[in-house]
């Protein structure tokens, strides 16, 4: 639904030169929710902003609904826009329009006609559950309300795809979970694609099927969620599930064990334990729900180095775990890191 390529942006101006996006590939498939993790300043507004062409990349494709909005001009480009509604932070009401119009405006702008409008209004309105609101006007509303309203006004014009920028990150976290299950709902109803960008890990737990973690214009990693907490030294994985600090002990075997879908169901730790014979000592761990499965991360300590454990390593991998071993260097080449 969204293919970039080799995307680069750069300004420039004063002398200077900022390279905002610097050689991002990025697919979003239809009907997932994609969140693009990262600090400000990391790219992630300009990257937003380059699938819209609200900034024309410098080098790169943009590929939408199969359409090239870069090659694209005048009405048809305004066209291709159409099928891409975006939400912002800030939520950028009309104050002076009531909700009812500020969901009407881009229908206006659209030439819809004014007998088709309102009932589209209130169609909208329905769907995002303002329709008590209709007549208030943005000053008496609350901020979820708000931005409810940005939500409607975004799909006013049946759009395939939609953009959040930061659309939760100036609300409280009751409302932003609210928000984000309107997101969610809005998703799966009407099959929307959502591009989303932040700097919540939260939002990225609740709502994405995929997601990436952007710095300094690139993508450090992507991909489906629950295959990037699965993979060792994933910063997703360390943001998502924070272990406490635990250096190795001698005579330890130290492991980090992510776990994923099915992976949750089976009790290996005490599998492992009773296999072997071992006291196996839980040093940290956590589990959510990311994406409806149960995934999680523990810290284990088993007792021996990792050279004595090959085989209790293998036992976790083959039960469908993903295992780093954080003190690895003491082990020879019988203990492989987990290639994934
Ligand atoms: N219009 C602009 N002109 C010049 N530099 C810009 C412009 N917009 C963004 N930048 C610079 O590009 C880099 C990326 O900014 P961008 O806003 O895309 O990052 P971000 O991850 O969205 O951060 P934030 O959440 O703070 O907006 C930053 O160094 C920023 O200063």
């Amino acid at each position: 639904m969204i293919q970039i390529e080799k995307l680069r942006k750069v300004y420039r101006g004063r002398g200077r030169e900022v390279t905002a996006v610097d050689g991002v590939d990025l697919t979003v498939v239809e009907g997932e929710v994609f969140g693009v993790l990262g600090r400000s300043g990391a790219g992630k507004s300009t990257l937003l902003r380059c699938v819209n062409l609200l900034e024309r990349p410098d080098e790169g494709r943009v590929v939408v609904g199969g359409r090239d909005l870069p090659a694209l001009r005048g009405g048809e480009l305004r066209r291709a826009r159409q099928g891409i509604g975006m939400i912002h932070q800030h939520f950028g009401l009309l104050g002076s329009r009531t909700v009812a119009g500020n969901v009407a405006f881009p229908l206006e702008v659209m030439g819809v006609p004014r007998a088709e409008r309102a009932g589209r209004v209130a169609e909208l309105l329905d769907l995002v559950g303002l329709t008590e609101h209709a007549r208030a006007h943005p000053a008496q509303i609350s901020g979820g309300q708000k931005q409810r309203v940005g939500i409607a006004r975004a799909l006013a014009g049946r759009p395939k795809v939609l953009l959040s920028d930061e659309a939760t990150s100036a609300l409280d976290p009751e409302t932003t979970a609210s928000i984000l299950e309107l997101l969610r709902d809005l998703n799966r109803r009407l099959g929307l694609t959502i591009l989303l960008i932040t700097h919540e890990m939260d939002v990225v737990k609740r709502i994405c099927d995929s997601a990436a973690v952007m710095r300094e214009g690139r993508f450090t990693e992507s991909g489906p969620v629950p295959e990037l907490l699965a993979r060792p030294g994933s910063e997703l994985a360390r943001g998502l599930f924070p272990l406490p600090p635990a250096e190795p002990r001698e005579g330890t075997t130290l492991v980090e064990v992510t776990f994923t879908g099915g992976a949750t169901d089976e009790p290996f730790v005490s599998a492992l334990a009773r296999k072997y014979a071992l006291d196996v000592n839980i040093l940290g761990g956590a589990v959510e729900t990311v994406g409806g499965e149960r995934v999680g991360r523990l810290q284990l300590e088993l007792p021996g180095d990792p050279r004595t454990n090959a085989a209790q390593l293998a036992f976790l991998r083959e039960s469908g775990l993903a295992v780093q071993v954080r003190n690895a260097e003491q082990a020879d080449d019988l203990v492989q890191e987990d290639p994934r």
